[in-house]
């Protein structure tokens, strides 16, 4: 467990020590950081807020620890944060080691039933594990589950647009129904809960489902204040790879139709975050994970970074 630094802000270690005006104004600057802070905390008091971890920003130790402890923070300022993580590279990398072919069709995983084994042994086994940890370094806080504990997902096979058709890509699936009660009990109870996106069909054969599509579906069965995706670039592109063309908000709308525009892993991303608006979340937001801190930065303080994604009536875009 971490320890809090000692009550005062220097420790005594002489009878006589000068005052160190710099160490002064640091604080100072710190203490502003936090007062500004507080519309923000006091905004979203209680709020509940899903956070997606995506793989690709989850190859960083510093990042990985900065994350869990603003999973923390979140916490003990009184937000209910829930985690879904991914890992593409996570299950990548392993198929790789074990000598086994991967591939991506329209932004998915084709997975075969060796690959499923492969996907439930990372996701869970491994990157699921990892959070948790790096999380409860603060504390017992994190539990982690999957799709498949407390009924908590049911998925059912998906096709993916492959340059414009519908293609079967093995056992992919969709979230066509949440069961949250175990997820707000470990809330309840104050804890963090640290989701990995495998899922059952009604048959109990289980599925790969793409993290972004089951952390929209868990927001809306949440009734989340927010979507907070994290990925590995500053948010949407209208005109990737464009760097001019990044969009600080979109309506549903305008994303619906860039949707079919859109490539590899941006598409279930996107389709996540139209789909959560949709269905009745304020707000979702692509952030980039390689940004220190970038969920604090997001939610608690008056800039915001990333893209978000509102209802039509909130903007012209
Ligand atoms: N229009 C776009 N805007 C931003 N990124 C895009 C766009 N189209 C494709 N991408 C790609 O999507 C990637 C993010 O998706 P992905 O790698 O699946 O992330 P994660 O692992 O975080 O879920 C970016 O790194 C970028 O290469
Ligand atoms: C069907 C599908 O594509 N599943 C994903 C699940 C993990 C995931 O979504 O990880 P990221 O968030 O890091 O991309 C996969 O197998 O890679």
């Amino acid at each position: 467990m971490t320890t809090a630094p000692p009550v005062g802000s220097l420790a005594r270690t002489a009878d006589l020590e000068p005052r160190n005006t710099a160490d002064l104004s640091d604080a100072a600057e710190r203490a502003a950081v936090l007062a500004d802070a507080l519309p923000w905390l006091r905004q979203f008091a209680g709020a509940l807020v899903v956070v997606k971890y995506g793989g690709n920003a989850m190859t960083d130790d510093a990042l990985k620890q900065a994350f869990a402890a603003d999973m923390v923070f979140l916490r003990t300022v009184g937000l209910r944060p829930v985690i879904v993580h991914g890992g593409g590279p996570q299950i990548s990398s392993m198929l790789k080691r074990l000598g086994m072919a991967g591939e991506f069709r329209g932004g998915f995983r084709v997975t075969t039933p060796e690959t499923m084994d492969v996907v439930r042994m990372v996701l869970v086994g491994q990157v699921g594990r990892e959070l948790v940890g790096l999380i409860n370094k603060h504390g017992p806080l994190a539990v982690g589950m999957s799709g498949e504990d407390a009924g908590l997902f049911t998925a059912a096979r998906r096709t993916v647009a492959v340059d414009g058709v519908e293609t079967d890509i093995g056992l992919v699936g969709d979230v066509v129904d949440v069961n949250p009660g175990a997820v707000l009990d470990l809330l309840d109870a104050g804890r963090i809960p640290v989701i990995s996106t495998v899922a059952p069909d009604i048959d109990g054969l289980v599925h790969n489902v793409n993290a972004d599509t089951a952390a929209a579906a868990l927001a809306i069965a949440l009734n989340a204040s927010k979507l907070v995706m994290l990925t590995d670039v500053e948010g949407l592109y209208s005109n990737w790879p464009d760097r001019s063309s990044l969009l600080s908000r979109i309506s549903v709308s305008a994303l619906e139709k860039m949707l079919p525009r859109l490539e590899s892993g941006m598409v279930p991303k996107m389709e996540g975050c139209l789909r959560a608006v949709r269905g009745g979340v304020a707000a979702a937001h692509v952030i980039d994970g390689r940004v220190p801190h970038a969920v604090l930065l997001e939610i608690v303080t008056t800039q915001g970074i990333g893209t978000m994604v509102v209802p039509d009536k909130e903007t012209s875009t």
